[in-house]
């Protein structure tokens, strides 16, 4: 990810990409006490547009307000960062990953409260789960790891921290011959993906864990705005693993996954094995809003123009 031309805004100043780089007595690098995001832009008919750039921002400062990391830019300065990072790049489409972390001030587990650096960084990222898993869906295994106790780390708070837990599972998933791993909270109840929300549809419902353990998904809340329109019933409840095996259709939902069918959960079948036709509806209208094809959710596109 190092070597590649391009910039990358870095407090305040766009850098050129290689010189993008902090030092190795990074408070961060070493304890994981910093903030993050995943946001999209696609390509529109009105040229490239951010996915709902204001609901990613507003979540990296209430992330870093939950972990009381005092980011010094403010919402307006991080949105126009992210529009200087795809102008200056020249992306029509792209990921980005704005990043808040501790700097080299001093080590200890106290943090360097007044050495706080953003970055905004962006990138081609084509369908983080495979085209293919889009298409005809994925392979699952339920994680032997636990998703965090609410009161082990902050759930709510896109964490880096937190994501030794996502890579614990997601390692041993794909490690095992699977394409993801599903969570469980310590409860044994299903919690999310390694990176995403999940759904499920049992006739004609559709179903999602009440958030608790889980990150509140951006794309798990545009994904609620389709189903109403849709007339969809949505549960959001305690659902275990053996719901998901005797589900009709399943999901997840990420700013990376979008929208990625879950074909199989520990090896039983879900349904007919395949993407269904409420998660293939969900997804083709997802992908209309993105692509400002739907004008009803103009709002949610920032255009870079
Ligand atoms: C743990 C987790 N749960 C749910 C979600 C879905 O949230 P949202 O993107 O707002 O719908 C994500 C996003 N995962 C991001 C990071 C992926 C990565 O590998 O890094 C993402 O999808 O960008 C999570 O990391």
């Amino acid at each position: 990810m190092a070597d590649r031309d391009g910039w990358i805004w870095y407090d305040g100043k766009l850098v050129p990409w290689r010189e993008a780089t902090t030092h190795v007595l990074t408070h961060t690098l070493h304890y994981g006490m910093g903030v993050f995001e995943g946001v999209r832009a696609y390509e529109t008919a009105k040229g490239p547009a951010i996915f709902r750039l204001a609901d990613h921002t507003d979540r990296l400062l209430r992330s870093a307000h939950i972990l009381g990391i005092d980011i010094p830019f403010g919402r307006d300065a991080i949105n126009d960062a992210h529009l200087a990072v795809v102008r200056e790049n020249g992306l029509k489409s792209c990921y980005f990953r704005p990043m808040a972390f501790y700097g080299s001030g001093k080590l200890g587990v106290a943090p360097p409260a007044n050495d706080v650096h953003l970055i905004v960084a962006a990138w081609p990222w084509g369908a983080y789960l495979g085209e293919e898993g889009l298409e005809t869906g994925i392979r699952v295994k339920t994680s032997s790891f636990a998703r965090h106790h609410v009161n082990v780390t902050m759930c709510k708070a896109k964490a880096n921290g937190n994501y030794m837990n996502s890579i614990l599972a997601n390692q041993e998933a794909t490690r095992d011959g699977y394409d993801e791993a599903l969570l469980l909270d310590v409860d044994g109840f299903v919690a999310e993906g390694s990176g995403e929300n999940v759904f499920l549809v049992r006739r004609g419902k559709l179903y999602t864990p009440d958030l608790t353990s889980a990150l509140e998904g951006i794309t798990r809340d545009t994904v609620l705005a389709i189903a109403a329109e849709m007339g969809l019933e949505l549960v959001e409840k305690r659902i275990t693993r053996d719901e998901v095996y005797s589900a009709d259709e399943a999901f997840f939902t990420g700013t990376a996954a979008e929208i990625t069918p879950i074909r199989e959960l520990d090896n039983r079948v879900i349904g007919a094995g395949s993407r269904g036709p409420v998660t293939t509806e969900i997804q083709r209208r997802y992908f209309a809003i993105v692509k400002g094809e739907d004008a009803r959710y103009a709002h949610w596109l920032t255009l870079v123009g």
